[in-house]
């Protein structure tokens, strides 16, 4: 199971994840309580192992805004939390090459009227032909926002529209130590991702929750 434990913005947090066992951290440059600059991150990953993956969130779908910001940060991914944009995916991939890891998130509505079925499944289809995608990151969103909301969605009810996506699929939205198993279970995904399941305080990590969580990740 590949995990990332997002939303660092410290290094010793960072080295913690890599120390326990985490494949990939990430750093938000999305507006949120745990939002990074680019210099605090370039500041940070210089001193992590070169083989733990570092993705930056972004919500803007500014290219230049990105690439400029992959390039100063010694970043290996970009995590495109704005919303669906092929577009900006290919011209990513053009102008970074395959020297970065494009993971694009979709969304689950947990609260309002949407048809969250219908909708996933569509951009589903739209990614699994878009080779400059490497991975999918489906994530909650709700009123107050789309990202680090430590809400999860509805697993059964999500279960059918991602079962047919046969690529690489990172589940995240509010996981914590408690229930990433049944996640698991339920989702039977590629990789899965946490921000606020593992932290003392928001930006700030939890050893115990961290340990607890990566090794509910592991296979039974
Ligand atoms: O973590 C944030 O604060 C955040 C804010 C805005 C956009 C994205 C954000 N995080 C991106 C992630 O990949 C999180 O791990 C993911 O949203 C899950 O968060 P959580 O429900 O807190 O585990």
């Amino acid at each position: 199971m590949w995990i990332k434990i997002c939303a660092n913005t410290n290094l010793e947090d960072a080295l913690l994840a890599a120390e326990l066992g985490a494949n990939a951290v990430g750093f938000v440059f999305a507006p949120s309580k745990r939002q990074v600059t680019p210099a605090q991150v370039a500041a940070i990953t210089p001193h992590l192992p070169s083989t733990l993956e570092k993705i930056g969130v972004f919500m803007t779908r500014d290219e230049q805004e990105i690439v400029e910001t992959f390039r100063l940060t010694g970043l290996t991914g970009v995590q495109l939390h704005g919303g669906l944009d092929l577009d900006l995916a290919r011209d990513l991939r053009k102008e970074l090459g395959d020297a970065v890891t494009i993971i694009q998130t979709i969304h689950w509505t947990v609260d309002g009227e949407a048809n969250n079925a219908e909708e996933v499944r569509k951009q589903l289809r739209k990614i699994a032909q878009e080779a400059a995608i490497d991975s999918v990151l489906i994530d909650s969103k709700n009123a107050k926002g789309a990202g680090g909301t430590g809400v999860s969605f509805d697993w059964a009810a999500a279960r059918e529209a991602l079962a047919d996506y046969s690529g690489k699929l990172i589940v995240a939205g509010g996981l914590r130590p408690e229930n990433i198993a049944a996640a698991i279970a339920a989702l039977n995904p590629w990789g899965v991702d946490v921000a606020s399941g593992v932290e003392a305080a928001p930006g700030q990590k939890d050893r115990e929750k961290l340990l607890r969580f990566i090794a509910g990740s592991q296979p039974r």
